[in-house]
């Protein structure tokens, strides 16, 4: 078992300072733009919301965000497993917990960290905030305070408070367990179970573990000090009094043998390989302690190749975290308006998941972790990526919600709500996953040609950590060197093998090819010396043209213009050989492509089927089914315009070639996009809105994409060079390290 995404410290900083600092903002639902619009949002039309809702307190869920708006609340007493960091610098924790929220159930989530450990001053902060919200994820505050706070909170509050590190690692620990125990042949009510950290975590677990079976003589908890146990007074509260065991058993060490679970929610290191060496067979081993577990997997399974193991983290196999539970838990408690998260809603949830990890997983999961999952000691939970988890899990909380009384609003309508949930999730998130796979699979030795960018450099030590493939970076040593000691990358110094003329064999080869391709375009031997050895587009597709190389990324320091002339010497990326640039779109959960951006100035009607076949080719090859429009500022002919006939001509031209995909034109952007707008035209060949826009030139594609970009906040992938025999990606000089890093992921899956 090796772990493959290996990050950095230089990564995790990274990606939390970029594009801006932080991870998340806030955007507005409604229009914002006229007179009459600030009227109505602000003064005087948002009076009459405000009179219902004083008028009737539940109209606040239809007139507000709140039925949707979940708050994240820490103090920093016991940020993960890392102790007592404090408020602030908590913040990334919960800024991560409120991206979870919206990312995985389309929970719109906020941040509050509050700067107190006083007891009261926190419970009446969050008292006072309850009008705000839809429910309330205390989270990363230490125990025994955190039994106090949310017990309070609960009597106090109308709407669900949940303390995060209690039921949310309880309801995942009692999924796993479920099936960890039915996998080695064992019943709750006779597994001895071993639980090391008395904390937030630890006591809610072993309370559910109980409720759901397991014998309070059978169970022993541990923590600082070694076994609770009946008698003992030191550093004990009355929550571990509840769990103190009638034993002779003093220390951890002691415990573990014989025992069949050992459940860790204390701190890093805390167990040893003689400990897990001691315990009865097929023992089941939960170590749970965040950022880094009690053991790792390796280490255990070195002592004991029968043992299941899970971690918290997402880089082994069977991550019980519990982010497999709250966004599902509160998207199923807000749909029902609930008053509460009671415990039948959590022991619903806790089925829920561990009924889904015993079906058969879809292939879009298999294929974004790079191996097929099925039912077994490696998988024994459900993964975070999922999409089932967003359609399944909800309604079995809501359904418990609505059986206890927890509903303000029951669900009447089941299937629906279900297919309501499937249209919460982006498709494009799918999508982007199914690609990283697929690269990690290719393995390509990835040419990064400008190794004198940092923003390169970047991206190329994250290609080869990311475990995508070989990165070689095009550079002298010595400058690449400084500059990645300059980033803080130091360490990735030995990691990068730097390419240049000057450390390579092959120089002579290099130039008797380009020689022989130029010397009829008015080129010398003495140009060719300082093109191939001087010049890094020309020299990196040298590389690639020869082998040398599986793939190749530039463009992120020139215009895309001159990088595809350089390109040209040694390839034919042109017009006339075929080539064309795809952009993706990414916005509101859809993807369009736009084509071509890159390569054709004013291509005509031949030239326009033939982007299309390669639009439909690069659609195809990230899983969606294409569907071309031929865009103009005319539909079918209305109005006749000289400009609109070529749009008009190319679907002809692929009837002609009877291609294998969906296309129709000429029509405006409204109709290729707008289902309703489409109906307007019943003859259309196009069975739903178009995601490949063929555009009629240069300019409308350049246009239309930095209008989506700039107005819209529409994400840009591409342009993805097309119709090469070589996978070639060029970035754009605004580009990050991250748009650098998908480009070469594209060049890595051959998507052109
Ligand atoms: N995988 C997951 O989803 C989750 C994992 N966790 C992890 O669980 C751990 C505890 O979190 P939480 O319960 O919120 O924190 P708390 O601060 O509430 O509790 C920590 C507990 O761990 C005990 N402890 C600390 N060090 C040791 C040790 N060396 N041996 C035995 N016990 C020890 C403490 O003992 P004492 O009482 O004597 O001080 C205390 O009882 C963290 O690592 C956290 O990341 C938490 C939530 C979710
Ligand atoms: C996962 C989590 O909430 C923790 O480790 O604190
Ligand atoms: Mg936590």
């Amino acid at each position: 078992m090796t772990r493959k995404n290996r990050i950095t410290s230089e990564e995790a900083l990274a990606f939390h300072l970029e594009p801006t600092p932080g991870k998340f903002e806030i955007s507005a639902t409604v229009p914002m733009t006229t007179q009459r619009d600030l009227s109505l949002a602000y003064s005087p039309g948002v009076a009459v919301p405000c009179e219902a809702i004083a008028a009737n307190p539940e109209t606040a869920y239809d007139y507000t965000n709140k039925g949707n708006l979940v708050a994240v609340i820490s103090n920093g007493t016991a940020v993960l497993g890392l102790g007592n960091l404090g408020a602030l610098a908590s913040k990334p924790v919960m800024e991560g917990k409120a991206v979870l929220f919206k990312r995985f159930a389309d929970v719109n989530s906020i941040d509050i960290e509050l700067d107190t450990e006083d007891t009261e001053a926190f419970i009446n902060a969050c008292k006072l905030m309850g009008p705000t919200f839809g429910g309330i994820n205390l989270e990363d505050i230490k125990a025994p305070e955190c039994f106090i706070i949310e017990q309070r909170l609960k009597e106090e509050m109308d709407i669900p408070v949940f303390h995060d590190d209690q039921h949310g690692t309880a309801v995942i620990c009692a999924a796993g367990l479920i099936n960890a125990l039915h996998l080695s042949g064992k019943k709750i009510e006779d597994v001895r179970i071993v639980l090391n950290g008395a904390g937030a975590a630890g006591i809610a677990c072993l309370e559910l573990l109980k409720s759901m079976g397991a014998r309070h003589d059978n169970c022993i908890m541990c923590d600082t000090k070694g076994v609770i146990y009946q008698g003992r007074t030191e550093g004990m509260n009355q929550w571990k009094s509840a769990h103190a065991a009638n034993t002779e058993l003093r220390s951890l060490e002691e415990a573990m043998k014989g025992a069949d679970v050992f459940l860790g929610v204390s701190v890093k290191g805390a167990v040893t390989p003689d400990m897990v060496a001691s315990m009865a067979d097929n023992p089941v081993i939960f170590a749970m302690a965040n950022p880094d577990p009690e053991i790792t997997p390796e280490e255990a399974h070195e002592v004991r190749m029968d043992a299941i193991v899970a971690t918290g983290r997402s880089d082994y196999p069977n991550q019980v975290n519990n982010v497999l539970g709250f966004p599902y838990l509160f998207r199923g408690a807000l749909d029902i308006h609930a008053r509460a998260i009671n415990d039948e809603m959590k022991i619903a949830c806790a089925h829920a998941l561990a009924q889904l990890a015993r079906e058969d997983v879809p292939d879009e999961v298999a294929l974004a972790y790079g191996k097929a999952l099925t039912f077994g000691r490696d998988y024994i939970i459900p993964t975070p990526f999922d999409p089932r988890l967003i359609h399944r899990i909800p309604p079995a909380v809501a359904k418990a919600g609505m059986d206890t009384g927890a509903a303000r609003r029951p669900i009447i309508d089941m299937d629906a709500y279900e297919l309501g949930l499937k249209s919460r999730m982006d498709p494009t998130a799918s999508i982007l996953r199914g690609i990283n796979a697929r690269a990690r699979a290719n393995q390509a030795r990835m040419i990064f040609a400008e190794g004198d960018d940092p923003k390169v450099l970047r991206a190329a030590v994250m290609y080869q950590r990311a475990g995508l493939g070989k990165a070689l970076v095009v550079g002298r040593e010595d400058d690449v060197r400084a500059k990645l000691e300059a980033s803080g990358m130091e360490d990735a110094v030995r990691e990068l093998e730097v390419v240049n003329a000057a450390n390579t064999q092959h120089l002579e080869t290099y130039k008797d090819f380009l020689y022989g391709r130029l010397q009829r375009k008015g080129f010398d031997r003495k140009d060719i010396h300082r093109l191939a050895s001087r010049d890094r587009h020309v020299y990196a597709a040298l590389m690639l043209a020869h082998g040398h190389g599986d793939g190749l990324v530039t463009g992120a320091t020139r215009k895309s213009a001159h990088v595809l002339e350089r390109l040209n010497h040694v390839f034919e990326a042109n017009a006339e050989a075929g080539a064309a640039g795809i952009t993706a779109l990414l916005h509101k959960g859809r993807i369009v492509f736009i084509a071509d951006t890159l390569v054709h100035e004013w291509p005509d009607e031949n030239d326009l089927a033939n982007i299309a076949e390669s639009g439909a080719r690069v659609a195809r090859h990230l899983g969606l089914e294409p569907r071309v429009a031929f865009v103009s500022f005319s539909t079918f002919g209305y109005p006749v315009s000289e400009r609109a006939e070529k749009m008009h001509l190319a679907p002809e031209v692929l009837d002609r070639r009877g291609v294998d995909f969906e296309y129709e034109g000429e029509m405006t952007v409204d109709v290729a996009l707008n289902a309703a707008s489409q109906a307007n035209y019943p003859f259309s060949r196009l069975t739903g809105p178009a995601n490949i826009l063929v555009v009629p030139a240069r300019h409308s594609a350049s246009i239309s994409v930095k209008l989506m970009q700039e107005m819209a906040g529409a994400t840009v992938i591409g342009p993805i060079l097309t119709g090469l025999d070589k996978s070639i990606q060029i970035c754009s000089s605004t580009s990050t390290a991250n748009d650098i890093l998908n480009m070469a992921i594209l060049a890595a899956c051959k998507v052109g």
